[in-house]
């Protein structure tokens, strides 16, 4: 017969309530053996063997017995034995009335390695998985108290938004309510639970209260329930594997405040053109769509746009630019705005900083040359490259430009608005995880000025879908009303912060020499002459432009 000693490590945070005069008797251990869990270590939670007793008034009860058949599990919390669970032969299961609800085993949450998170809470569905992971090394293993909640017919376990939710202060989850002190300084969970349709359940419901952000899941081999199934077929090795290899627990998109990282104010950046300031101010995680009449220079702007921000914030530019040729055609804008200098005044040395500055601070995302078949230009595979290259060389910027020359696959039951939806938040997710500013340069449609009507475009005007307007975070309307003046008007149409700017119009100077832009009421900051130095420009008052139609 196997006992407890007092000099026995304990499993729990403290043993001492536990009797010494408990004992695992041969049936308890017999039991134990046969789930091959080693039964010394099942005597350390304070199991041990009992018989049923009825009293005068006809309830049953539970009386220590060494030679009783009745597996005992007391619950300890605190050190104290605050309830029990019984086992009877014939998979028969009960509780003692009354007592705190609290995990089985729920001391080892004092451990101070989950609270730095070395180590990670184990959640199982009974006891005898619990003892498993405790028998493989898993110390930090607690099991719920009452298994899982049951699904009812035609409920999704995996689908609960639409079940009332426990009050867990004294619900099923009052276990969870009664030890919320310490899950709250826990820093990872292992859902270990059973894999059926109410361990799902019961996974879903410990997720909704730990934070999906905390929790991880484990999968059991082919054909395995539990975990003590996984010892019983594939050993101890593969109880090990199964938990080291727990993934993030995949429910995502609901947290609470508390669940969120803090994180200082979005920092933003000027454009380089002082009297756009106001109006756009960009950040790192945004998408920026460009559009505008073609040949009013969308994307000169832009080129030039980067370049000022190269410069001011020794960013690196990713630029997938699909209608002009990097060499010559692209290098060409790309030097004339480096150098801020007119051809004729060219020379070699000027040149070679200039693709110095570029070497430096543009990466090209185009098709390989060497290879023997085309690569279908997705936007899928425009966003590896683009996240290549933010590992390569740490890009800030990517531009996309034109968007109608990215490979638009879509499927037959897709429609071109949901493909553009899809499309878009497949950038600005790509945006916000690499903390990227994206641009997308894009046409609008083909039937804009058609009867005659001359009008500036709108977001709503870019082929495809009013997505053009919702989605991204800045919208912006490159703009020449009139050729001979030399003027290029900047709409920022839509700026979805007011930290980021605000909807108006920004009439900036344009330099037909260099193909560039000022501002009116004084020079971009860093821009430079010919002769690198800041040249001096009498202040003009900024055009106002009367708008016609409808604001968007
Ligand atoms: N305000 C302006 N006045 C005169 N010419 C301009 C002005 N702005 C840009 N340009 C010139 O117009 C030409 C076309 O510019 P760009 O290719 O950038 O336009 P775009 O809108 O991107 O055109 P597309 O849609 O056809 O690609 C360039 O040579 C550019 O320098």
């Amino acid at each position: 017969m196997l006992k407890a000693s007092s000099s026995t490590v304990t499993i729990a945070a403290s043993m001492e309530a536990i009797s010494l005069t408990n004992t695992l008797g041969p049936a308890g251990a017999l039991a134990f053996q046969n789930r091959q869990i080693d039964p010394q270590v099942a005597v350390l939670s304070g199991a041990y063997t009992g018989r049923a007793v009825t009293g005068t008034d006809g309830q049953i009860t539970v009386e220590p017995d060494p030679s009783g058949n009745i597996v005992v599990f007391p619950f300890i919390d605190g050190g104290r034995p605050v309830g029990e669970k019984y086992r009877a032969p014939g998979k028969k299961f009960w509780q003692r009335k009354g007592g705190r609800k609290t995990f089985w085993n729920a001391d080892c949450m004092d451990d101070p390695a989950l609270e730095d998170g070395h180590k990670a809470l184990i959640i199982t569905e009974g006891e005898i998985d619990g003892l498993t992971a405790i028998d493989c090394g898993f110390h930090t293993t607690v099991s719920v108290p009452d298994g899982a909640p049951p699904v009812r017919e035609g409920e999704d376990p995996d689908q609960l938004e639409d079940a009332v939710p426990d009050d867990d202060s004294h619900g099923k989850f009052e276990f969870v309510f009664n030890n919320r002190h310490r899950i709250k300084r826990i820093k990872r969970f292992i859902l270990a639970v059973d894999n059926d349709p109410p361990g799902r359940r019961l996974a879903a419901e410990l997720v909704r209260r730990l934070g999906a952000a905390r929790c991880a899941f484990v999968t059991y081999p082919e054909g395995c329930k539990d975990l003590n199934d996984v010892r019983m077929r594939h050993g101890a090795d593969a109880v090990v594997r199964v938990i080291a290899e727990a993934k993030p627990y995949p429910v995502r998109g609901v947290y609470l405040l508390s669940d969120y990282p803090e994180l200082d104010e979005p920092k933003t950046y000027s454009t380089g053109w002082p009297d756009l300031d106001p109006y756009l101010q960009l950040w790192l995680g945004e998408l920026l769509v460009v559009t505008g009449i073609p040949g009013h220079g969308k994307s000169t702007w832009t080129m030039n746009l980067c370049v000022n921000l190269a410069r001011a914030h020794g960013w690196r530019v990713g630029v997938a630019s699909f209608e002009i040729p990097t060499v010559p055609a692209l290098r060409f804008k790309l030097r004339l705005a480096a150098t801020g200098t007119e051809t004729k005044q060219w020379t070699r040395d000027l040149v070679a900083d200039a693709d110095v500055f570029i070497q430096k601070h543009f990466v090209f995302i185009d098709a390989d040359p060497t290879a023997e078949t085309d690569d279908d230009m997705t936007l899928e595979w425009l966003l590896d490259r683009a996240a290549d290259a933010v590992i390569r060389h740490a890009i800030k910027v990517l531009v996309i430009d034109p968007w109608n020359e990215v490979e638009h696959y879509r499927p037959r039951n897709e429609s071109e608005t949901q493909y553009i939806n899809r499309a878009l938040r497949q950038i600005r997710k790509f945006a916000l995880r690499h903390e990227v500013l994206a641009i997308v340069v894009a046409h609008p449609t083909k039937d804009l000025g058609k009867g005659g009507e001359a009008r500036t475009p709108t977001m709503y005007d870019i082929e495809g879908s009013a997505a053009w307007y919702n989605k991204p975070d800045h919208g912006v309307v490159i703009d020449v009303p009139d050729p001979e003046l030399n003027e290029t008007v900047v709409w920022v149409k839509k700026a979805r912060f007011s930290w980021s700017g605000r909807k108006g119009d920004v009439t900036l100077q344009y330099l037909p020499e260099i193909e560039g832009y000022q501002s009116l009421n004084g020079l971009a900051p860093l821009w430079k002459s010919a002769r690198g130095e800041q040249e001096y420009q009498p202040p003009r008052q900024p055009r106002s432009n009367a708008y016609q139609g409808k604001e968007y």
